[in-house]
């Protein structure tokens, strides 16, 4: 057995991570990085990254198929293998990134194993004990296998499977109506299946109803099922037919079955009561530092309980990185964390939604929205389906919330006001090319301004002043 010291011992080399990882290394720490299954972990593998790219086949699927701008449309014969093997090349694309030899070469030492604590201040991987002054614990999640009886009896996928899955299901029934499930269910439906999503409460059920409603129309347009107070309770299965059977009584057929019912932290494996680190089934139990209850272990990424993203797990080594290289404190917002769908339209929220704005700042929210209906890059592109929508309170906005083409890109202004804490106005004084999507985001902006110019006595009363008594 090898004991090996070193100043800081990471667990996990998913998004979070890794990013510690890099981080702490190039800033002179000696950094162990352990990891028991796939460099990249979940966004790599089994998430982020190839649901994009299925999403991206979808969509160039549905795309050839419709006749537009005086160009007809045709059939696009979506090859389901093809469009898998696409996914692939995408991975095998950006996984050089993650590898193991770039991090040996910035100097990590990266262990291919699983970690579980044996004291406060050591770690066993495999043959070796990693004693080390602080730990990061970056194990992510994996999906939620709900106790649906029956469950076991039939060949259901998660998103670890699916991406792997070569014939193309024809009739996919999808348990789960969340992220996972709506992104699946539209790149499937694109690529030539029928799907069923069966969602137990109201699908998108954590966005902003309003944006939800746009998106869920437009795939129920194309075809998607979506049958909502759906709780999933049985499910069978007999000669490649998978049944799966509601609370309420209704039944549904299909070929495939993929589950899509949320995520489960990955703590089970790691003797976290030997080192003092309290947790419960949302993750290890961190303060907004994200310290464990034991000083030398922090937690980051979706094992940190909270919004499970990509970009979050980034942010959150970010955070860690001063007081564990630097002494300095740092905090960890939530305020300012984005999100986005990738459907089409996509659907991308900022801070409050409108429902929780109201609930906190009742009166004093103002609603500012414009219509992507009234962006004439939109009307030339025929994308004009979707809105944005600000929460603005005293000025400055404490949320966003954008369905529409590319919402996913378009948030950023948004999240950089909302980080920055910056006014209205300082949306309102950006000049954006002409004609481009982006102008919606002005407008947003200046429909916060709108009524207090021109619905203003007093701005007219100004005006009138200025133009009877004031120089030529
Ligand atoms: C289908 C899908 C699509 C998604 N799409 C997006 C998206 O578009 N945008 C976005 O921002 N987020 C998306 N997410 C979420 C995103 O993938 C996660 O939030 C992100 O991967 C979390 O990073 P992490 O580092 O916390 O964990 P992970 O990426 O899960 O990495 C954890 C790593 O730890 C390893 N590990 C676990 N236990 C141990 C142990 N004991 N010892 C050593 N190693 C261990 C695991 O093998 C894994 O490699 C998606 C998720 C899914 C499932
Ligand atoms: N674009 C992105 O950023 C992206 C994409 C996919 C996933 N993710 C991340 O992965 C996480 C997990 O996504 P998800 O979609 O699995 O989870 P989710 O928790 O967001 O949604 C799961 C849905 O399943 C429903 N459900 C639960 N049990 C059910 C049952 N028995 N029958 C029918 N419906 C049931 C719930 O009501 C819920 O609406 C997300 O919260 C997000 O953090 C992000």
């Amino acid at each position: 057995m090898a004991i090996i010291e070193t100043d800081i011992c990471v667990i996990g080399a998913g998004s979070g991570g890794l990013s510690v990882a890099a981080g702490a290394v190039q800033m002179g720490a000696k950094v162990v990085l352990l990891e028991g299954h796939l460099m990249g972990g979940d966004c790599l593998n089994y998430g982020c990254v190839p649901s994009k790219a299925l999403l991206a086949a979808g969509h160039k699927a549905h795309q050839t198929a419709e006749a537009a701008f005086g160009v007809a449309g045709h059939d696009p014969a979506p090859d389901y293998a093809a469009a898998k093997d696409h996914v692939r090349a995408v991975i095998e694309e950006i996984e050089p990134v993650d590898s193991q030899e770039r991090f040996e070469g910035q100097g990590v030492q990266v262990i291919r194993e699983f970690g579980k604590f044996i004291s406060h201040t050591e770690v066993q991987a495999g043959d070796d004990v990693i004693k080390a002054r602080r730990f990061v614990i970056a194990t992510g999640s994996r999906p939620f296998v709900p106790p649906i009886s029956g469950l076991d009896t039939v060949d259901y996928h998660t998103n670890e499977t699916i991406f792997d899955l070569r014939e193309k299901p024809d009739h996919l029934i999808i348990i789960g109506g969340g992220p996972i499930g709506m992104e699946m269910a539209q790149a499937h439906r694109r690529l030539g299946s029928r799907v069923t999503v069966l969602e137990g409460a109201k699908a998108m059920g954590k966005d902003d109803p309003e944006a939800a409603a746009i998106v869920l129309e437009t795939l129920r347009r194309e075809g998607v099922e979506i049958v909502e107070g759906a709780t999933a309770a049985q499910v069978s299965g007999l000669d490649g037919v998978i049944k799966v059977e509601t609370e309420d009584g209704a039944s549904f057929e299909g070929s495939h079955l993929l589950i899509a019912v949320g995520r489960q932290v990955n703590v089970d494996t790691l003797d976290l009561h030997k080192a003092g680190v309290a947790f419960d089934r949302g993750g290890v139990t961190v303060g907004d530092d994200l310290r464990s209850t034991n000083a030398r272990v922090y937690a980051v990424g979706d094992v940190a309980g909270g919004a499970q993203f990509t970009h979050v797990a980034g942010y959150h080594a970010g955070v860690i990185i001063r007081p564990m290289l630097f002494g300095l404190p740092a905090k960890a917002r939530t305020d300012h964390i984005p999100w986005a769908t990738y459907t089409s339209p996509e659907l991308a929220q900022v801070g409050l939604t409108e429902a929780e704005a109201k609930d906190q700042h009742g009166d004093k929210v103002f609603i500012a929205k414009a219509e992507f209906a009234h962006n004439d890059r939109g009307i030339a592109t025929e994308q004009t389906t979707g809105f944005v929508k600000v929460m603005v309170v005293e000025g400055k906005p404490v949320g966003a919330t954008i369905v529409g083409a590319q919402a996913g890109e378009l948030i950023g202004v948004w999240s950089l006001a909302i980080a920055n804490k910056l006014k209205m106005s300082a949306v309102a004084n950006m000049i954006t090319p002409y004609p481009t999507l982006g102008e919606v985001n002005k407008r947003a902006a200046s429909a916060y301004f709108t009524p207090k110019l021109f619905d203003s006595p007093m701005v007219k009363k100004v005006v009138g002043f200025v133009q009877r008594f004031g120089r030529p």
